[in-house]
């Protein structure tokens, strides 16, 4: 069919009453750096949630790399090659960064965060792999130097890019982020987008939520403005920042 990586079609959620998310259609292609925006109580979370298998959806599919997905865990979309992040850091703080970021090679292994934190055993080699590569991922986010240390003992931002480091560890094919940005200082939030950037160069493909503008205008290729649980508008950030019903939407709340 079409080269999408991922393609969401028709997608929707209810709550009871609530029409959280309602026939919601967009892809991703290969590469790409997606972004979804919209006012609070939009339907970002819900739309993000039933993606990455959290929640099904009441409505709708979504494909992955050519087959449908609904229905699917977190854990098995990750075996997949399908990776996300939380709004709330979900990192092992007593655990080093290296450990931390293994875990993400785990999860692809064993197919569970759990059993992956808990370190049933993997066989020795599978875990030298695993080492090398995080450690390696670690260099390419220039986190290396902090490879030992205990991941509850370093700033904010720094662990958000651990939680990244240890979502892209096993290079799989889409990495979902939940508001990246959220909670960092400025200087938190530059590094994060550059190392964002970078990844991207290195061919990795993204779909994100996030609140913050002036990000999400510096790195999307692509945005997808939710309003009112619908997709009001798509387009590249110069055709969304001047369209009139994503001003609207928006009006009283940010400036885009
Ligand atoms: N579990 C739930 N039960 C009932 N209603 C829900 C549930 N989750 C979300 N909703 C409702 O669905 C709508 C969309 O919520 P959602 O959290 O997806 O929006 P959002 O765009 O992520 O908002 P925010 O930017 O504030 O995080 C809201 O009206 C919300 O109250």
């Amino acid at each position: 069919m079409s080269a999408m990586l991922l393609e969401v079609e028709r997608l929707s959620k209810s709550f009871g009453g609530v029409q959280a998310v309602q026939d919601v259609s967009f892809g991703v292609a290969k590469g790409e750096m997606v972004a979804v925006i919209g006012p609070n109580g939009a339907g970002k979370t819900t739309l993000f949630n039933m993606i990455s298998g959290v929640i099904p959806p009441t409505g709708g599919s979504v494909r992955f790399q050519g087959g449908v997905i609904n229905g699917k865990k977190p854990h098995e979309l990750a075996m997949l090659g399908m990776t996300r992040t939380f709004q709330n850091l979900q990192l092992f703080s007593d655990m080093t960064v290296l450990e931390n970021v293994m875990v993400g090679f785990h999860t692809r292994l064993t197919g569970g965060i759990f059993s992956a934190g808990f370190r049933l055993p993997l066989a020795r080699r599978e875990e030298k792999q695993a080492q090398e590569q995080a450690f390696s991922c670690l260099e390419q986010i220039g986190l290396a130097h902090l490879a030992w240390e205990r991941a509850g003992t370093l700033p904010y931002g720094t662990q958000r890019l651990v939680e990244i480091a240890r979502a892209a560890v096993s290079r799989p094919s889409l990495i979902l982020l939940d508001e990246p940005m959220a909670g960092l200082n400025p200087q938190e939030s530059k590094q994060l987008v550059d190392v964002l950037l970078a990844m991207r160069e290195q061919g990795f493909t993204f779909l994100f939520v996030e609140h913050d503008m002036e990000t999400v205008m510096a790195i999307a290729d692509r945005i997808v403005v939710l309003d009112y649980g619908k997709k009001i508008a798509e387009g590249a950030p110069e055709e969304i920042a001047r369209h009139p019903d994503v001003i609207k939407a928006y009006l009283g709340e940010e400036a885009v």
